[in-house]
């Protein structure tokens, strides 16, 4: 393959953007250094970079593109927007019955309000959870990832993990001490950190399926325990389903796991591809937000109708009947051919699935948390992440990200795809 528009317009875009990249996550540090191919058009489950080269795209944009790239009913929803006006900043019709679609499938979300990305969502989150609890604290679990605000920036997974700086620099300690961080799905670690600092926790916040260290479940009770513990510390607990809301049914990980958060953050999904965020909870704790209540949230571009009615679109698509099984049928044929050239070819792999998101791990370890993704093989994964570009297979550059399956992959995608991947663990 030919890379060399992407090669040249990422020396220009060096000059002019930080980094040529305007979300660490894309850049191609951790995959070894190069270029990260420029994308020019996308249509289902394919792109077409600057070059001319085609991909099956399995990155989805890092989750949000679930029905594949300009899906018609989606690009009629945002031309529609387009001609009827894309700001108002006044109520709207549209984000009243987004925020009832949302209620119905996600029930704990008592009461909604909606932002421009997970990042805010998440963040205001936790300042309810303080306003509502009187107290500072909040626990994470390492290698979760919550957006870029400072608070979560400590012990982060996704970019920060992959470009080694999970505590980011500018995040003062003042801050930094305001978060306790512990082991995904262990719990003992959590009850000490809630003996230790029980009542000064105002939140507890996890991503309840992960997919910002890898796709990886929680262990069974490992939920129920947290909302447990918390509660008898008078804490909340804050699920971020900026990932999971809508990823792997119509509704939430909290909807498939059965078990409720206090509060929930949601992005990427639920705006179809435009920016978007959105949270909710309890109604007590709700009201606690501006006009009501004494937290302030605010956004100029908040429910703005070009993202919400994508939104809606969005969801409608995820109604039909089928959409998700299809999507778990093609995510099993992926990991059962994936694993069979593994072992042709000898190469050690574990995967982590959940219906139609993966994780390859260049490990023979089980992972279930951030230590043991963390010491699973990153160069491998890079000389494996370039051999399937150069086949045509984009995928995140990164060992830390999931593939996303989208309504839009077909079997054939799935037969070209395994033809690559056993092409490269041949190479590897
Ligand atoms: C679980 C999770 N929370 C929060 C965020 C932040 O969302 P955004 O990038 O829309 O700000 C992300 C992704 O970036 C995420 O994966
Ligand atoms: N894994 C991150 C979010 O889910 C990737 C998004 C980004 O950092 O650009």
């Amino acid at each position: 393959m030919n890379f060399s528009k992407s090669e040249q317009l990422h020396t220009e875009a060096l000059e002019h953007i930080v980094g040529g990249v305007n979300s660490p996550s894309r850049s191609f540090k951790a995959v070894g250094g190069g270029s990260p191919v420029a994308m020019e058009r996308a249509k289902g489950a394919y792109f077409w970079d600057v070059d001319g080269n085609q991909y099956i795209d399995y990155l989805a944009a890092y989750g949000p593109i679930i029905t594949g790239h300009a899906h018609p009913h989606i690009t009629k929803a945002i031309q529609h927007a387009a001609e009827t006006g894309i700001l108002y900043g006044t109520p709207t019709k549209h984000e009243v019955t987004f925020a009832k679609m949302l209620k119905e499938a996600m029930p704990a979300m008592e009461k909604v309000r909606f932002t421009n990305s997970g990042t805010e969502a998440v963040m205001t989150t936790i300042r309810v959870a303080r306003a509502f609890t009187g107290r500072d604290k909040i626990i994470k679990f390492a290698g979760c990832y919550h957006g870029h605000s400072d608070l979560v920036l400590v012990a982060a997974g996704s970019g920060p993990a992959t470009l080694g700086t999970p505590d980011s620099a500018g995040v003062t300690k003042n801050i930094a001490s305001e978060v306790i961080t512990v082991p995904f799905n262990e719990i003992e670690p959590f009850k000490e950190a809630l003996a230790k600092w029980g009542d000064e926790i105002a939140g507890v916040l996890v991503e309840p399926i992960v997919g910002n260290f890898g796709i990886v479940e929680p262990v069974p009770g490992f939920l129920e325990e947290i909302n447990k513990h918390a509660h008898d510390a008078g804490a909340l607990v804050i699920y971020d389903e900026v990932i999971t809301a809508f990823r792997f049914m119509y509704g939430g990980a909290q909807d498939l796991l059965n078990v409720k958060p206090d509060l929930t953050a949601m992005g990427k999904i639920i705006g179809g591809g435009l920016p978007i965020g959105a949270y909710g909870g309890r109604v007590d704790i709700m009201e606690k937000i501006a006009p009501l209540g004494p937290a302030y949230q605010a956004g100029t571009m908040a429910g703005n109708p070009a993202s919400i009615q994508a939104g809606i679109a969005c969801l409608e698509v995820l109604k039909e009947e089928g959409v998700y099984d299809e999507m778990d049928r093609l995510g099993e044929i992926l990991e059962r051919g994936i694993l069979e050239a593994a072992a042709k070819h000898g190469v050690t792999i574990t995967i982590n699935r959940l219906k139609g998101a993966l994780t390859i791990y260049f490990t023979d370890q089980k992972v279930v948390n951030y230590d043991q993704a963390e010491a699973t093989d990153g160069e491998i994964f890079a000389k494996f992440f370039k051999l399937m570009l150069e086949q045509g297979i984009n995928l995140a550059p990164s060992k830390y990200e999931a593939w996303f399956l989208t309504t839009a992959h077909t079997e054939d995608d799935i037969t070209k795809t395994l033809e690559a991947v056993d092409h490269a663990f041949k190479q590897l």
